[in-house]
C-alpha cells in the first residue's frame, strides 16, 4: 500500500505454503518474506486460505461481546497475571494530552477481550508455576456462539501463524524445523479489540488521541485482523508514521520482538499504534483481533548463531521467552517502565 511517501507495506500471496506449490513458488515467497521482513516488518497476507464464513464468525463474536452493557462486560476481568479475558477501556483519561509522555498507557481508550493456549491443550508438559501463568484457562462469556467462533478463527489463525514460521526458516536459509523447538508448547494469545467511544461522545483532544499507544508486539510473529477503517499506524524506517488498512480479503502479520532478536535485527519488529481520525468531532467504530504467537515460556532466545556475520556480535543476550514476557507485560499492565526496551524506545522517540 503506498500513502504518497516511499513507504510500502508489501503484500505476499503465501498460497504456494498453503497448498503445495512448487519449489520455485515457495522459493519466491520465501524472497519476497525476507525482503519485507527486512525492510518493513509489516506485510499484507493473501493466498492464507481462512474461509470468509470463519472470519464473519468471528465478527459476529466480537459485536454481540462488545455490545453487552458496561457492567455485564466487567465480570468478565480476570486477575492481572492471567493474560485473558476483558480488559476494559480507560475512557476516563481520554481528554488528556498525551504531549511526549506518550508511554502512558492509561490513556489507551481500547476494549479487548483475550483468549489463548491452556496448560489443558498441552498435557505432557510439567512447567513450575510462574511459567504456567502463561498458560491461564479461557473463560469463555456467555454469549451464544462466541466460543465456536472464536475457537475457530483461533485456529485458523495458528494455521497460518505455522506456516509463516515455515516461511521464515526458508527465508533466513534455515533448516525447515527452525521454529519447531521454540514452539511445541507455544503461548498463544488472540487479543479482540474493540476501539468506541459511546454513542454521541463529543470528544475534546487538547492533544492526542491515541486508541492504542505506540508498541512493538512481544512475540515471534503476530496474525491481525482488522476493520478497513482507518487507525493502525506503522512506523516506517523513515522515522514517520503511515496509515496502513488492509486490503480486501487480506490479514495483517508483523514481527514481533522474539523475532528481531533471533536475527539480531536483520528483520525487525515493527513499532505501531492505533489512532483513529475524528471524523465529525467522535471516531468510527473499529474492530481487530491479533493472535500473538509467542513461542514456548521455558524457551531460551538469542541471536541466531547460524545467522552472524564473522564481523557481527550478538545485540541481546540470552533470555526466556518467559523473562521477555514477564517484563512486557509489566510495561502494558501496571505502568511499569521496561528497562530492557531501549532499543525500541529510542526509536519511538526519534518517531516525527
Ligand atoms: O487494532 C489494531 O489494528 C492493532 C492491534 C495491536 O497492535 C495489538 O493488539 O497488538
Ligand atoms: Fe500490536
Amino acid at each position: 500500500m503506498q500513502d504518497g511517501t516511499d513507504f510500502e507495506v508489501p503484500t505476499i500471496d503465501i498460497g504456494p505454503y498453503v497448498r503445495s506449490g512448487s519449489a520455485a513458488d515457495r522459493a519466491a515467497v520465501a524472497a519476497a518474506m525476507d525482503d519485507a521482513c527486512r525492510r518493513v516488518g509489516f506485510m499484507q497476507i493473501q493466498g492464507h486460505g481462512v474461509p470468509d464464513d470463519v472470519v464473519a464468525g468471528l465478527a459476529a463474536a466480537i459485536d454481540a461481546f462488545f455490545g453487552l452493557d458496561a457492567e455485564e462486560k466487567r465480570r468478565w476481568v480476570r486477575p492481572p497475571g492471567e493474560n485473558r479475558g476483558y480488559t476494559p477501556p480507560r475512557s476516563e483519561s481520554l481528554s488528556l494530552s498525551l504531549g511526549v509522555e506518550q508511554a502512558s498507557r492509561m490513556n489507551d481508550f481500547f476494549e479487548a477481550y483475550n483468549v489463548g493456549r491452556s496448560l489443558s491443550d498441552y498435557p505432557w508438559i510439567d512447567l513450575p508455576e510462574p511459567l504456567a501463568e502463561h498458560y491461564a484457562e479461557n473463560t469463555w462469556p456467555a454469549v451464544p456462539g462466541f466460543e465456536q467462533h472464536v475457537s475457530a478463527w483461533f485456529a485458523e489463525a495458528e494455521r497460518v501463524a505455522e506456516t509463516l514460521t515455515r516461511i521464515f526458516a526458508d527465508a533466513l536459509g534455515l533448516p525447515a524445523d527452525l521454529f519447531d523447538d521454540l514452539t511445541g508448547h507455544g503461548i498463544k494469545v488472540l487479543r479482540m479489540n474493540n476501539y468506541a467511544l459511546p454513542e454521541g461522545t463529543a470528544v475534546e483532544v487538547d492533544g492526542d488521541l491515541v486508541g492504542m499507544g505506540e508498541h512493538t508486539d512481544y512475540g515471534i510473529v503476530t496474525v491481525l485482523w482488522a476493520d478497513r477503517e482507518p487507525g493502525l499506524q506503522v512506523l516506517g524506517r523513515d522515522g514517520a508514521w503511515h496509515d496502513v488498512l488492509p486490503e480486501p480479503g487480506a490479514l495483517l502479520v508483523n514481527l514481533g520482538d522474539l523475532t528481531a532478536r533471533l536475527t539480531n535485527e536483520r528483520w525487525m519488529s515493527t513499532l505501531h499504534r492505533v489512532k483513529p481520525p475524528l471524523v465529525g468531532g467522535t471516531i468510527r467504530r473499529r474492530r481487530s483481533a491479533a493472535f500473538f504467537h509467542d513461542g514456548d515460556a521455558d524457551a531460551v532466545v538469542a541471536p541466531l548463531a547460524g545467522l552472524l556475520e564473522p564481523h557481527e556480535s550478538p545485540l541481546y543476550d540470552p533470555v526466556t521467552i518467559d523473562q521477555h514476557m514477564r517484563a512486557k507485560l509489566a510495561g502494558s499492565r501496571a505502568g511499569v517502565r521496561n528497562a530492557d526496551a531501549v532499543r525500541e524506545s529510542a526509536r519511538v522517540l526519534g518517531a516525527v
